[in-house]
């Protein structure tokens, strides 16, 4: 029996624009296990983000959550009470959104961008301030020198790694990263991911995290979920999804990660390029364009989820197990 910390039940998201409301995320199910680095993948336009903001329960205006659950410590956060939620927020659980180290407030040193946080959940006690700001810094290897810095006068790894410790200091359940590391070098990159991973474990924390990089999330991730147009087409072990993938999209992906001294064969090339809403307007598989293993069936029906050998291997494509033959 699974012990989760997180349940989505039925989540549908979209947004409102000019021509309408634009359904994005659709039915989206999944748990989150107990101590775990669950991977969301996906390519831009995939719904990612506006899935991370629905989990805190943070999609603004035009976004807007039109169905589903999503059950945090026993609380359905969509419709639970805005006291309750300023109670769970940094405190049970946390939320690093996209480009979050641009977000640091640049005419605050970050001693006291720490102190505002701590303040807003009743820490007033200095010394316990204190305390907690040393231990944080050494966790995400961070000197105290940083604290009398502005975040303009840190490099973009150390204010992620400020962002980081933030979002870490009360020790939350549970930690929604997305996109943590975009935008640094991939040197930067690799030493914040070893480090989220040994923080992760060692904390026996939860942690859900987002990116379009495949090869970063099969380098942190225990469990995997790929979106594709707004829905889920595969979850699995991270083994799974990376040794025997069940759906297409993922395989290609997969393939067209780079290796050094491997030309690119010609499946790791997605045909098409990016996700197009409109295509959903069809009643067949989202992918269906951009599939080269797609047959006539495939434009006719939308596939559900399925599970293979009854394992929590989920994949949505009707053309399994047939198309592996053809690789
Ligand atoms: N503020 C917004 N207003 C209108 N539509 C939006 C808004 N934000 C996102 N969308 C729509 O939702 C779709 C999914 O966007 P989302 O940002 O969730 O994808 P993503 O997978 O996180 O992509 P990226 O990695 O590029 O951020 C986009 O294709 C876009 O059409």
């Amino acid at each position: 029996m699974y012990n989760y910390v997180l349940e989505v039940n039925n989540l549908n998201a979209g947004y409102y624009m000019e021509t309408g409301f634009a359904k994005i995320l659709k039915n989206i199910n999944f748990s989150v296990q107990k101590n775990i680095i669950l991977g969301i993948a996906g390519e831009s336009g995939s719904g990612k983000s506006t899935l991370a903001s629905s989990l805190y329960n943070y999609l603004k205006y035009p976004g807007k959550i039109t169905g589903g659950n999503i059950i945090f410590n026993g609380i359905n956060i969509l419709n639970a009470k805005p006291n309750d939620l300023r109670k769970l927020r940094g405190v049970k659980y946390s939320f690093i959104p996209q480009a979050a180290m641009n977000a640091l407030n640049p005419v605050k040193k970050i001693r006291f961008q720490f102190y505002d946080m701590m303040m807003a959940h009743n820490i007033n006690n200095e010394n316990e301030q204190d305390r907690k700001i040393d231990e944080i810094l050494k966790l995400v290897r961070l000197n105290n020198n940083v604290l009398d810095n502005y975040p303009h006068e840190l490099s973009g790894g150390m204010r992620q790694r400020v962002v980081i410790a933030m979002a870490l200091i009360l020790s939350p359940e549970l930690v929604i990263l997305d996109e943590p590391t975009t935008g640094l070098d991939v040197v930067v990159e690799h030493n914040i991911l070893v480090d989220i991973k040994k923080i992760q474990r060692s904390l026996g924390m939860t942690m859900i995290f987002i990116s379009h990089d495949l090869s970063i999330l099969f380098e942190i991730s225990d469990e995997m979920i790929m979106m594709y147009s707004g829905e889920i087409v595969e979850s699995g072990s991270y083994d799974s999804l990376l040794n025997s993938p069940a759906h297409p999209y993922t395989y290609s992906l997969e393939k067209s990660i780079p290796r050094i001294g491997m030309k690119i064969n010609k499946e790791s090339i997605i045909k098409g390029s990016t996700i197009n809403l409109s295509n959903r307007e069809n009643s067949g598989c989202y992918f269906y364009d951009r599939c080269i293993y797609a047959e006539n069936q495939c434009s006719l029906a939308h596939p559900e989820l399925r599970s293979i050998n009854m394992e929590h291997h989920l994949y949505r494509c009707f053309r399994y197990p047939a198309w592996k033959k053809m690789t």
